[in-house]
């Protein structure tokens, strides 16, 4: 049995700050201790540990519209999150970690507006069999985390607008979402709201452990600089983009030209291998930029630089930039 519980709430609004500061969390939670963490991200697109971003969600969309992508470290699919929905995360050694009694505290303070939440399949919160809250998992040493979502106000356009894929043709083995439909909690009661809700689930939480303790709150005067550290690899394309399982991407278009088509195969973000096939007539050295593709990052300033070093005609070159900008893997 826990002896004492610790709730912190986050101000910071930032995905990567707070994925770090519940690393952090994690990494320092004492054995007799339940943590009960609250957060909250700005438009952040949240994918899973074995996720690929360019298959679950529209990278031109997002970047033009400045929301933001992270990769977490639990499993799982991709969440769409703003400031109208709420996280909630439990930390304890494994010998507390009890899933029952995570869920009964979320579920009683759901409870506490009238709404009879349940949970659906392994890590899902329905009403009425609309999903309100996905929840995922992971370890570190003898210690748990459970993690989750609540969807109280949240764009619901903006969420299947952003998590619908770019338009590429994408081979691999990464983790895919299981697409749900999904509701908001304050269209069930108009009196939840983000703030309202964490406090029900902080005495909802006391309640069930039978312990009481104060609130820490964090913003960035008082984060401990190791959070910010850890924060970086967060922010870092290599996690968020180049740590998705291998994949190949096949992307063909008819110019006035020509056709071209190309082919990359990407492992740990880099380009491995890369084909290019077209009928352009015109003085072009297809065969060198294939050469310069094969071993860089597919990161978007690494192709247009490839593009635009390695190519002659104007032409060729906007219709490519404009081409791999449609498909969200650069931005013009
Ligand atoms: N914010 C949010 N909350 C609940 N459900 C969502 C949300 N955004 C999208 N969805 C729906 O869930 C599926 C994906 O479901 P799927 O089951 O594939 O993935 C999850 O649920 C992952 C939950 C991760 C929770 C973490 C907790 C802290 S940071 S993220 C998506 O296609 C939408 O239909």
């Amino acid at each position: 049995m826990p002896k004492k519980i610790e709730i912190y709430i986050s101000n910071l609004n930032d995905g990567p700050l707070n994925l770090a500061l519940e690393d952090y969390l994690l990494s320092t939670c004492s054995k007799d201790t339940v943590i009960l963490y609250l957060w909250q991200n700005d438009k952040t697109i949240v994918i899973g540990r074995h996720q690929n971003p360019y298959k679950e969600c529209d990278i031109g969309k997002i970047k033009s519209n400045s929301v933001n992508l992270v990769r977490r470290k639990s499993g799982g699919g991709a969440v769409y999150q703003d400031l109208g929905n709420l996280n909630f995360t439990f930390i304890s050694s494994t010998q507390n970690h009890d899933i029952k009694r995570q869920y009964n505290v979320i579920l009683n303070a759901i409870e506490s507006y009238g709404l009879k939440g349940e949970a659906s399949g392994r890590n899902d919160f329905v009403i009425n069999g609309a999903k309100f809250s996905g929840n995922a998992f992971m370890g570190h040493d003898d210690f748990q985390c459970h993690h989750g979502t609540l969807l109280i106000d949240t764009d619901l356009d903006a969420l299947s607008r952003y998590l619908t894929p770019s338009p590429l043709k994408i081979k691999s083995k990464s983790i895919e979402s299981v697409k749900a439909r999904v509701v908001n909690l304050k269209s069930l009661n108009e009196n939840i709201n983000p703030k309202d809700l964490s406090l029900k689930i902080i005495d909802s939480f006391k309640k069930e452990y039978n312990l009481d303790c104060d609130l820490i709150n964090i913003d960035r005067d008082n984060l401990n600089p190791i959070v910010f550290e850890k924060s970086l690899e967060y922010k870092d394309w290599m996690w968020s983009y180049g740590a998705s399982p291998s994949f190949d991407i096949h992307l063909e278009e008819k110019f006035s030209w020509g056709i071209f088509e190309i082919g990359l195969s990407t492992k740990d973000g880099l380009i491995k291998d890369c084909s290019i096939n077209t009928d352009c007539i015109l003085n072009e050295d297809f065969y060198k930029l294939r050469k310069k593709l094969i071993g860089i990052y597919l990161q978007p300033d690494n192709l247009v630089n490839s593009i635009e070093n390695n190519l002659n005609n104007p032409q060729i070159i906007q219709d490519l930039k404009i081409l791999l900008n449609s498909k969200g893997l650069i931005h013009i």
